[in-house]
């Protein structure tokens, strides 16, 4: 079965034997897990999580509780929900190949959705308010009486010590989006490659999360009590007076001194592999091509889970791994393809994106990602059933800039809305999110209030107005008990204190409403920014419909481009000047 968990208590070994350098650093080493520090930690604190949960099934996939803050409408948080439990899920490692679960046989994880902390104050100890982690923490103790969960996966962005609160007060290791996200890399990665690109974004993380907390006896520690303290010999004498001289390293510095050093030996280790890919990838390029030209590269981008393998497959007649797991791929594979005019390309499938894909990832990813940037043409693949497709079509975009890639590709890409065999009802689907946006709309600020941004790519507010929570109301108090996930969960586990102040509701905070519900959505029931255009080609993958239509579309844009490029070539070209003189050099 499953290897993660027990990988990643096999990295916490290998961590804490590196960080106390009982052992040499090694290529084949797994990540630093996310899960491992709250293991150290939690052998201090017996009230918290028996450090031993992790043992319990070590054959299986984590099992992850997700907590998802709120979002209104309630459109917009199903797309989130849906996203963060299929995150959840998509956390597995293959075993001979194969992973042990069917992903479309597993059951939803455990989700609770919460306030959400930045329609309000976002708390810098904890992130959720006290009233939403005692919520959560009697939740937990509910899963734990049913088998127990092995982590929470909170859908956001924490902090490092935000991260380490939550996980005392819980007793669970605590991922954020980030962290899961590079967790699901590195269980996915299957080359060289793409492992140590994944260990290098893990460490990056890693190294980011390293924080000073206050232990138990209220001293300031890194950590585990004594992690503070002098361990290594190292800087002795290194210059400084009284207590600076000789001090010594603490852990924290042995800590981040190794991260550098692993890192070093990575990035070493990427430029190898880079250096043999790029050797090869000049070859595959040479030798396919007819009249001594190098055959065109086209890559295939797009949102995880759009169907670029499936395409790709399809339309190469060869077989790519495709699952419903987000970042099934995270490998890039090439397949030659003969396109209608009898050229041949090459296409290459490669990792998917997402909104807030770590920065880490994109740093760690660079040379994979590199291959798209420098390709002749790029094929942008859209899950045209996706209710946020241009929200997920932004994403990509943001991404393809960051990683240089020009206007001028952007502008020649071919935009394919995928999966047409599955698009939904429009007229349903606008219909319920009309009455949802209705139902809405008294709860929303204007923008004209000038305290509330509505960020269409995030499909978040950014700023907003408070307003004093009804504390006679009940429906303006915490109600996040009320929105339990997977049918078993514990319906009565918050009789909490209903008129305790510290959680009001963030019904009342998200106020009048201007036109804002409105212009979020458009008549298709998709996120404003979603307009009514056509894209290039429209297929089914797994039908293959359209297909031919999109190999011809191919060649067509591939052939503008030579001629472009000859036509520009012809233009620039004239014998070089001395530019002082006018007179021709050479
Ligand atoms: N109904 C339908 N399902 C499709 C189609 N194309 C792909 N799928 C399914 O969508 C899921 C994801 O497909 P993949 O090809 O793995 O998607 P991907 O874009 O490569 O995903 P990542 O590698 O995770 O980035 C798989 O279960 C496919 O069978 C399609 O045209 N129609
Ligand atoms: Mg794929």
């Amino acid at each position: 079965m499953f290897r993660a968990v027990f990988q990643i208590r096999s990295s916490f070994r290998f961590v804490a034997q590196t960080f106390t350098g009982k052992t040499n650093l090694s290529a084949t080493s797994v990540i630093p897990s996310l899960f491992t520090n709250l293991q150290a930690r939690h052998k201090h604190e017996e009230a918290e999580a028996d450090a031993d949960e992790f043992d319990k099934d070590p054959n299986g996939p984590p099992r992850l509780f997700v907590v998802q803050p709120r979002f209104r409408p309630d459109a917009i948080l199903k797309i989130k929900l849906d996203e963060a439990l299929n995150l959840a899920n998509s956390l597995e490692e293959q075993r001979d190949g194969y992973y042990a679960t069917t992903f479309a046989e597993k059951e939803l994880p455990p989700h609770l959705v919460v306030q959400n902390p930045a329609y309000r104050i976002t708390r810098a100890d904890t992130f959720f308010g006290p009233g939403t982690v005692d919520n959560i923490k009697c939740h937990l103790n509910a899963e734990d009486s049913k088998g127990g969960v092995d982590a929470v996966f909170v859908n956001g962005i924490l902090t490092g010590v935000q991260q380490r609160n939550l996980e005392r007060k819980w007793g669970k290791a605590v991922l954020d989006r980030v962290g899961l996200i590079i967790e699901i890399f590195h269980a996915h990665a299957q080359t060289k490659e793409a492992k140590l690109q994944a260990e290098l974004a893990a460490l990056m993380y890693k190294r980011s999360r390293l924080v000073r907390m206050r232990g138990i006896d209220g001293r300031f520690t890194f950590g585990a009590p004594g992690e503070a303290e002098v361990v290594s010999a190292r800087g002795r004498g290194s210059g400084g007076r009284g207590f600076i001289s000789g001090a010594g390293e603490t852990e924290l510095q042995l800590q981040r001194r190794r991260i550098i050093e692993r890192r070093n030996h990575l990035l070493s280790e990427i430029k190898e592999v880079r250096r043999t890919r790029a050797i090869q990838r000049a070859s595959r390029k040479r030798h396919g091509g007819s009249h001594g030209q190098d055959m065109p590269t086209v890559a295939i981008v797009g949102y995880t889970n759009a169907g670029k393998s499936t395409l790709v497959s399809a339309l190469s007649d060869t077989y790519l791994f495709s699952d419903n797991r987000m970042f099934a791929t995270v490998d890039t594979k090439v397949r030659n393809v003969i396109l209608p005019s009898g050229k041949k390309v090459l296409l290459s499938d490669t990792v998917g994106f997402i909104s807030d894909l770590p920065v880490q990832l994109v740093e760690a990813f660079h040379a994979t990602l590199e291959e798209v940037a420098e390709a002749d043409l790029l094929v942008h693949v859209l899950d045209s059933s996706a209710p946020n497709r241009d929200e997920q079509k932004e994403s990509v975009l943001q991404v393809l800039q960051q990683i240089g890639v020009s206007k001028e590709k952007l502008q020649n890409m071919i935009e394919v809305w995928n999966k047409i065999d599955l698009e939904p009802d429009e007229t349903a689907v606008s219909k319920q999110i009309e009455e949802d946006v209705d139902d809405d709309s008294e709860d929303w600020l204007s923008p004209e209030d000038g305290e509330v941004k509505w960020d269409d790519a995030s499909a978040s507010f950014v700023g907003w107005k408070a307003s004093e929570p009804d504390q006679t109301n009940p429906n303006d108090l915490d109600t996040s008990h009320l929105e339990v996930g997977s049918g078993d969960q514990p319906k009565d586990v918050s009789n909490r204190d209903q008129t305790k102040p510290d959680e009001p509701s963030i019904s009342h905070l998200q106020v009048r409403s201007g036109d804002q519900p409105k212009d979020v959505w458009n008549s298709r029931g998709v996120l404003k920014g979603d307009s009514e255009y056509e894209p290039d080609v429209k297929t089914s993958a797994l039908t293959r419909v359209g297909l031919q239509e999109l190999l011809h579309l191919i060649d067509d844009k591939l052939k503008t481009e030579e001629t472009v490029e000859r036509n520009v070539f012809e233009r620039k070209w004239r014998p070089p000047r001395d530019h002082d003189t006018g007179v021709v050099v050479g």
